[in-house]
């Protein structure tokens, strides 16, 4: 895994990472949600981000996301470092989905576009691509969570990103709809793309991912390349409840 940068080669340009983190802070008033956060993502690769409850997991990918603003630190995306991020660059599905509930899915999908620049065509592809096209006309609102999360991968697809960043995309999908997204996942890291997506499905997250970042309390504790993790002999699970003091559980 691509980790860590010096200073200096970050200062010089792009590093080859498709996200950088570096010394990533933010409170919420005085509390602490994460602190000192550090670590990159390799282009091309699935990296998964991992942490109990409350962990910072959502806090960071919203910063990464260009959807919130850090305390302190900074996020370069593709070497750059932006706080909007331009829909062809990154993509990401972090709930709420934002769509009205009283709203169509497509009329939704439509507005998003269309604030983008996209052609109308696209709306259609990506229900397509993500099975909602039977219930594209049905309000959002009556929509089940896999429907939901469905319809976020769709308008987190519509620019087509090279970086697709996802908060926990499996919560909700039925088997089916969990094989075929990593298969989506698999294919665009094989097209040289990059997802990074959280979890608490490590059994799942295991069979997916490149690469594994863990937080713990708001600190990374831990970053590897999955292979490096099986070929230890451990599995995710043994490392995430080594690191986060879950191990009698
Ligand atoms: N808007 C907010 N205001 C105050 N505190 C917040 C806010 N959003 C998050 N936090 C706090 O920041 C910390 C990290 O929350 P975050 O949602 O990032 O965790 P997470 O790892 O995504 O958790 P989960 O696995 O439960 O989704 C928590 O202590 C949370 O209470």
């Amino acid at each position: 895994m691509g980790i860590s940068r010096t200073a200096d080669a970050v200062a010089a340009g792009h590093t080859g990472a498709a996200i950088t983190v570096e010394g990533l802070a933010k409170h919420y008033g005085r509390s602490v949600a994460v602190e000192d956060v550090s670590f990159s993502v390799r282009s091309g690769a699935i990296t998964g981000f991992f942490g109990p409850n409350g962990a910072g997991k959502t806090t960071v990918l919203k910063v990464v996301s260009g959807l919130a603003r850090g305390s302190a630190g900074r996020v370069l995306v593709n070497g750059r470092e932006t706080h909007a991020r331009d829909a062809g660059t990154l993509g990401a599905f972090i709930e709420p989905c934002g769509a009205h509930p009283g709203r169509a899915a497509r009329a939704h999908l439509r507005s998003l576009a269309t604030m983008a620049g996209l052609p109308g065509a696209r709306v259609s592809e990506v229900l397509a691509l993500v099975g909602l096209e039977q219930d594209a006309r049905r309000r959002v609102g009556r929509y089940s969570l896999g429907m939901r999360q469905r319809l976020g991968l769709a308008a987190a697809l519509l620019a087509d990103p090279d970086i697709l960043v996802l908060d926990e995309p499996t919560n909700g999908l039925d088997p089916q709809g969990i094989r075929w997204l990593r298969t989506l996942l698999r294919e665009r890291a094989d097209s040289g793309r990059t997802v990074v997506l959280s979890s608490h499905s490590l059994t799942e997250a295991e069979r997916l991912v490149d690469d594994v970042v863990v937080i713990h309390q708001g600190r990374i504790v831990h970053q590897a390349p999955m292979g490096a993790i099986a070929q230890g002999g451990s599995t995710l699970e043994d490392i995430f409840l080594n690191l986060t003091g879950g191990e009698d559980a």
